[in-house]
């Protein structure tokens, strides 16, 4: 039997139809065998009629003639004149039926003694009329009665043969027809038996194997991928159940990948998310911070608190501020983890800070020729990013980051470039805000034509002073300062000349104070010197020099000769000559006046 379910299935197909068909073919030479024993019968009858037929002539010819001769009425022989002309033709007929030695020879003494009783009815006619019409008919003498009783023998005998081969043949008719019977009932039980010994092990397997597959598919569906269909055999439904454990077991593989591959990126978006989040909330804190600094100072300093939290997950970093207003090289304001402590020189030749585009340097990969010399100085491996921070006024100062690389991260690093970008943004915007609000503050306390503290800063500062003066019970004096004759430098030089005449004397004076005196303009041309800690004496000489040092102030104009000016001073002293400002600012006003009326030129202290 083969192996494959398609060849059973054809032969369980072709197998009952062969069957039947040999039954048929079987049933047709029987049916044939019983269609020739029934001729045979057939023939066999008319073997037998035309023999009675024959001996039924004969006796209707001998019937005849004794008739004739009893009555010698021609009419009588009608019958005897019958049996002549017919006698012959059914001998013919029955010869060329009849087979066998026997029955001819039969046949053929049938038709002597029939002939010979013809001769011997004639003869005793002729002898009849050609004598006295006496004796014996021809028919009833001794002779034609012994040749038509062994006529009647033989004859019978023929018959009897006859009929026995008869029965013969209609034995064998019927056995024919049997044997047609139970060929076909043979047939069709073999054809049904063959049906089920073929169609039944396919149906039990088919629905064997329909059910093991659909079981295990719908367990499957349900979830369990550990299913496996078992079908032993090496038929199709073997090779199906194969190719389905096959499939369930890749399926099943690709699910357990699947699972531990959206894990494992959960947790690492949880990751990233927590980074994130904390990377956004350190971003943030550092910008309300920045947004709360007053000064560059604070602002510096709340960097260098906070940046190593914002980069957490930087390997180092480094911050360098500029001072937009001073030719000093770029400071470094803090610098955190792994971060190579560059000094001013190597980090100066950082390209961020002179082309001011930011430098993204990985490391080993990146040519040498386009990297930081900065960088290279301590090559370590990883994402190097110096971001310039580029303020509307120019460059505030480089931002410097590094990261360990990272396989299989690009998004990671992009985004961490990406990130560190929006910091370096924040703080250029922060520091552009301090920066700005220092200048406006700067404004708002200085003298816009000299550059020194306006009247509003004196107010405030002197309180403050005097304050921590009295707290520290250490002197303080206030220099008020007038020029002379002011009003007719302007009327007879202009008024640009008395500006610049102003500029130079408080240039003058910035520049002959000590570092922690404080110097404004008080109004027109009259300047206020706040002198913290100074006693009465040491400020009358700080007076007198100014006061000499103004004389010898040589003022540019137009003319032949430079002005030259000259300054009378009032001086009053904490606590002797006012314990606030208002007081001590009005004493030294009235030394001042006093100083004016002596003669100007000189030095007036407050009366106690
Ligand atoms: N060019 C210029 N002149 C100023 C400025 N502020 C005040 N002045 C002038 O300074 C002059 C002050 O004159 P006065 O108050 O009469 O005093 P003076 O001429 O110096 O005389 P004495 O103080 O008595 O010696 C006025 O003419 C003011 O217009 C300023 O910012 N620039």
């Amino acid at each position: 039997m083969p192996h494959s379910f398609y060849a059973r299935m054809v032969i369980a197909a072709v197998m009952p139809f062969m069957v039947m068909l040999t039954g048929c073919i079987t049933l047709y030479q029987a049916s044939q065998a019983e269609q020739h024993t029934a001729r045979s019968v057939a023939q066999t009858l008319g073997v037998i009629a035309d023999a009675n037929h024959l001996m039924r002539l004969f006796m209707d010819a001998e019937t005849a003639q004794r008739g004739y001769a009893l009555t010698r009425d021609g009419d009588y022989l009608a019958p005897y004149q019958r049996a002549l002309s017919m006698f012959p033709r059914t001998l013919g007929t029955l010869r060329d039926s009849v087979q066998g030695e026997t029955q001819q020879q039969r046949l053929a003494r049938a038709n002597r003694l029939f002939r010979q009783w013809v001769k011997n009815v004639a003869n005793v006619s002729i002898v009849e009329t050609q004598g006295n019409g006496s004796g014996l008919p021809g028919a009833a003498t001794p002779a034609s009665k012994r040749l038509v009783d062994e006529f009647r023998v033989i004859m019978g005998n023929f018959i009897d043969t006859e009929e026995a081969s008869l029965h013969v043949r209609q034995s064998d008719s019927r056995d024919a027809a049997m044997n047609a019977q139970r060929i076909m009932i043979v047939s069709i039980l073999l054809a049904l038996a063959g049906a089920l010994v073929t169609w039944w092990p396919l149906f039990q397997r088919t629905r064997h194997a329909v059910m093991e597959i659909t079981q295990r598919s719908r367990r499957m569906v349900e979830g369990d991928l550990s299913q496996r269909v078992i079908l032993p055999g090496r038929d199709e439904f073997a090779w199906m159940a194969h190719a389905f454990n096959a499939m369930a077991a890749r399926l099943e593989a690709l699910v357990i990948t699947e699972k531990r591959t959206s894990r494992e990126l959960a947790e690492r978006v949880h990751a990233l998310v927590q980074e994130r989040t904390r990377d956004m909330r350190a971003r943030h804190a550092l910008i309300e911070t920045l947004q709360a600094c007053r000064d560059t100072r604070s602002a510096q300093d709340a960097l260098r608190d906070q940046l190593p939290h914002v980069f957490s997950h930087a390997r180092g970093g480094a911050l360098w501020c500029l001072d937009m207003h001073s030719p000093q090289p770029p400071q470094r304001v803090c610098h955190w983890g792994d971060a190579p402590e560059n000094d001013v020189q190597t980090f100066q030749t950082c390209h961020a800070l002179h082309t001011g585009q930011p430098q993204d340097i990985a490391l080993p990969s990146a040519r040498h020729a386009s990297v930081c010399p900065h960088v290279l100085a301590s090559p370590t491996p990883g994402r190097h990013l110096c971001l310039p921070l580029k303020g509307s006024e120019g460059i505030l100062g480089v931002l410097q980051v590094h990261w360990l690389p990272e396989r299989d991260a690009d998004d990671d690093n992009d985004a961490r470039v990406d990130f560190a970008k929006g910091v370096a943004e924040d703080m250029v915007l922060s520091l552009s805000n301090v920066r700005l609000r220092e200048q406006l503050e700067e404004a708002s306390i200085r003298d816009a034509l000299t550059g020194l503290y306006n009247r509003r800063f004196l107010d405030e500062t002197l309180a403050r002073e005097l304050a921590r003066a009295e707290r520290q019970a250490v002197p303080l004096c206030v220099l008020m300062l007038d020029i002379d004759h002011f009003k007719p430098i302007n009327d007879d030089y202009g008024h640009a000349l008395g500006d610049r005449a102003l500029v130079a004397v408080a240039e003058l004076l910035n520049a002959h104070v000590r570092r922690d005196d404080i110097v404004c303009r008080y109004g027109g041309e009259e300047f206020v010197i706040i002198m913290p800690g100074a006693g009465l004496d040491a400020a009358q000489r700080r007076g007198d020099h100014l006061r000499r040092c103004v004389s010898a102030l040589d003022v540019e104009a137009n003319v032949p000769a430079p002005i030259r000016l000259t300054v009378s001073l009032g001086l009053a002293c904490y606590p002797q000559h006012g314990d606030n400002a208002e007081h001590l600012l009005h004493s030294a006003d009235m030394a001042l006046y006093e100083a004016k009326q002596g003669g100007r030129n000189r030095l007036t202290i407050a009366s106690p």
